[in-house]
């Protein structure tokens, strides 16, 4: 079943073109990746396919509905989920604050429900502090719950801002970079963290990543972007002897 189709997506900043006639098919549980040099437009196609940039033509689809436009906020809705580049949490917070604040995106009662308390609301909130604690003890962080964010290690912050995007419930996980900064053990783990959390959440993922190690040892499919436009698809044998790749990636690349 498809999950998530791009249909020649380009985006364009003034006279620079970021990303050009991109265009994607990820079936449902498959794990993509997308790599390309610095600059290549990688985090130009999520911010297209999360709401953040509306292309400036194309269409993308999620299992058939169109949701080229949409708000970012809207687009969690309909189930895509990210983490960013730069890790975002709410530093000064605890990890289980920092969950049920994502968890909040998926509460149905409404306003008029918070404020007089009415029993669905405070079923909903306790049916979400449960929710928090579970998915926190699935990342490996209840020892470290009450902590504040910005007093984890890079891999545990990597590891909760995973756990925010899945309290939104998506289908699936966009990961900008999720093996950035980690040292050779956490890359690892983290390697082994997304194949289980594809299975256990039946996820798809689509993820931007440098690191070669993961791509090729997670990937079943690869795109490769140069300059906006996309070179090379295949899985990780066909990209890593695509002479192509090797000249505009690979080949400069010190990971490779
Ligand atoms: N908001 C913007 N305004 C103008 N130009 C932009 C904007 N966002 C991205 N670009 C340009 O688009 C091109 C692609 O950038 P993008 O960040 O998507 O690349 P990337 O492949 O994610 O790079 P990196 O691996 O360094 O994160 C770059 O030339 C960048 O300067």
């Amino acid at each position: 079943m498809n999950m998530l189709r791009t249909e020649n997506i380009t985006m364009k900043f003034g006279g620079v073109t970021a990303v050009k006639d991109f265009s994607l098919n990820i079936d449902k549980g498959e794990i993509v990746a997308l790599i390309g040099p610095n600059g290549a437009g990688k985090t130009t196609v999520f911010n297209m396919i999360t709401g953040v940039y509306k292309p400036t033509s194309g269409k993308i689809f999620l299992k058939d509905k169109d949701i080229t436009g949409y708000r970012p906020d809207k687009i969690t809705s309909f189930g895509i989920a990210r983490t960013f580049q730069n890790i975002r949490l709410f530093k000064e917070l605890s990890v289980l604050d920092n969950v049920l604040i994502a968890n909040h995106l998926r509460i149905k009662s409404n306003f008029i429900e918070a404020i007089v308390r009415l029993p669905k609301y405070n079923r909903e909130e306790r049916e979400m502090h449960e929710k928090s604690i579970e998915l926190i003890k699935r990342v490996g962080l209840l020892d470290v719950i009450h902590e504040k964010s910005s007093s984890l290690p890079y891999g545990k912050q990597r590891r909760l801002e995973i756990a925010r995007a899945l309290a939104t419930n998506p289908s699936i996980l966009l990961l900008d970079e999720p093996a950035a900064g980690m040292n050779p053990k956490e890359t690892e783990d983290l390697t082994e963290f997304i194949k289980e959390i594809r299975d256990e959440f039946d996820l798809t993922i689509f993820m931007i990543e440098h690191h070669m190690q993961v791509v090729m040892g997670i990937s079943d499919r690869i795109y490769v972007l140069d300059y906006g436009v996309t070179i090379a698809e295949g899985n990780p044998n066909e990209i890593q002897n695509n002479p192509k790749v090797i000249e505009a990636y690979l080949g400069v690349s010190e990971d490779a």
